[in-house]
């Protein structure tokens, strides 16, 4: 089916028990657009993540990618289908060498898990894609290290070449610069925006810069409901957001960075 979004959230809610968490909320993500998911703790940023990556069912509502439905499905079925989502650190192979990690979520991704004749004949095109993947990410130099000697920058970056190594068309990358130093989340920015060049990306993220740094568009969502979804510039002038959220929120920042 056409459509003119690769990501549609429509009247989403989810409960838990009777509490409802995410409570009707709707976004249109167009194609190759970086939006940041923002909003205060406990609005249901990850919820909604969950939701869209099928690790969580969907109370009422429905969600398409690329103008299907995916709510319902199998998160693996969500993955064939082009939508990735960050796996965590804890979930690389430590033992297992950079290019290794890379070419198992390729091999993964091309379905050859279990049908070994095919898999030898896969080697060669997953090998391949593994290289690509490596140059992207930059970690090339480091194709022989164990993921576990890599440092906490260098195993977020592989985090990344694993979600992409499937080439999915729509990337959820959560907090991808969560316990970085300033100048690691500076380059770490920029690694993410070569990355997913044309590819549509959603982030959940509290760190300002980042989301102005990263994102064509920003969604803020407050009490499970989006608020505001619009440009960056536009976001911040909006008063509603201004009180709801990002008053105080950039008021906080600007006192730390005043401090420092
Ligand atoms: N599995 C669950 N069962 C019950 N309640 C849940 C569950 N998961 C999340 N919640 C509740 O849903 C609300 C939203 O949580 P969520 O983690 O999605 O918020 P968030 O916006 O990601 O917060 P933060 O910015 O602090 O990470 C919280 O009140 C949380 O306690």
């Amino acid at each position: 089916m056409n459509s003119p979004y690769a990501l549609e959230l429509k009247d989403v809610r989810k409960s838990f028990g009777k509490t409802e968490i995410i409570r009707g909320a709707s976004l249109a993500v167009k194609p190759g657009e970086r939006v940041a998911i923002i909003g205060p703790n406990g609005a249901g940023k990850s919820t909604l993540f969950h939701l869209v990556s099928g690790r969580f069912g969907l109370t009422s509502g429905e969600i398409l990618l690329n103008g299907e439905r995916i709510d319902g499905q199998a998160p693996y079925e969500i993955y064939r289908r082009g939508l990735a989502r960050s796996f965590q650190v804890s979930n690389l192979f430590n033992r297992l060498s950079v290019f290794e990690n890379i070419r198992c979520a390729v091999l993964w991704t091309m379905g050859y898990r279990y049908a070994f004749w095919k898999f030898l004949a896969a080697l060669d095109d997953a090998n391949d894609r593994a290289e690509e993947v490596l140059e992207m990410i930059k970690l090339d130099k480091k194709r022989d290290v164990l993921a576990m000697n890599l440092t906490y920058a260098e195993q977020r970056a592989l985090e990344i070449g694993i979600t992409i190594a499937g080439g999915g068309n729509v990337i959820l990358l959560d907090e991808p610069t969560a316990g970085m130093s300033k100048s690691e989340t500076k380059r770490f920015i920029q690694l993410i925006r070569e990355v997913t060049e044309g590819r549509t990306l959603l982030t959940v993220e509290h760190d300002m810069g980042v989301v102005f740094g990263l994102a064509d568009k920003i969604a803020v969502l407050v009490y499970g409901e989006v608020i505001a979804f619009d440009t960056p510039e536009a976001v911040r002038a909006n008063p509603r957001v201004q009180e709801a959220y990002l008053g105080s929120v950039l008021a906080e920042q600007q006192a730390a960075t005043a401090e420092h």
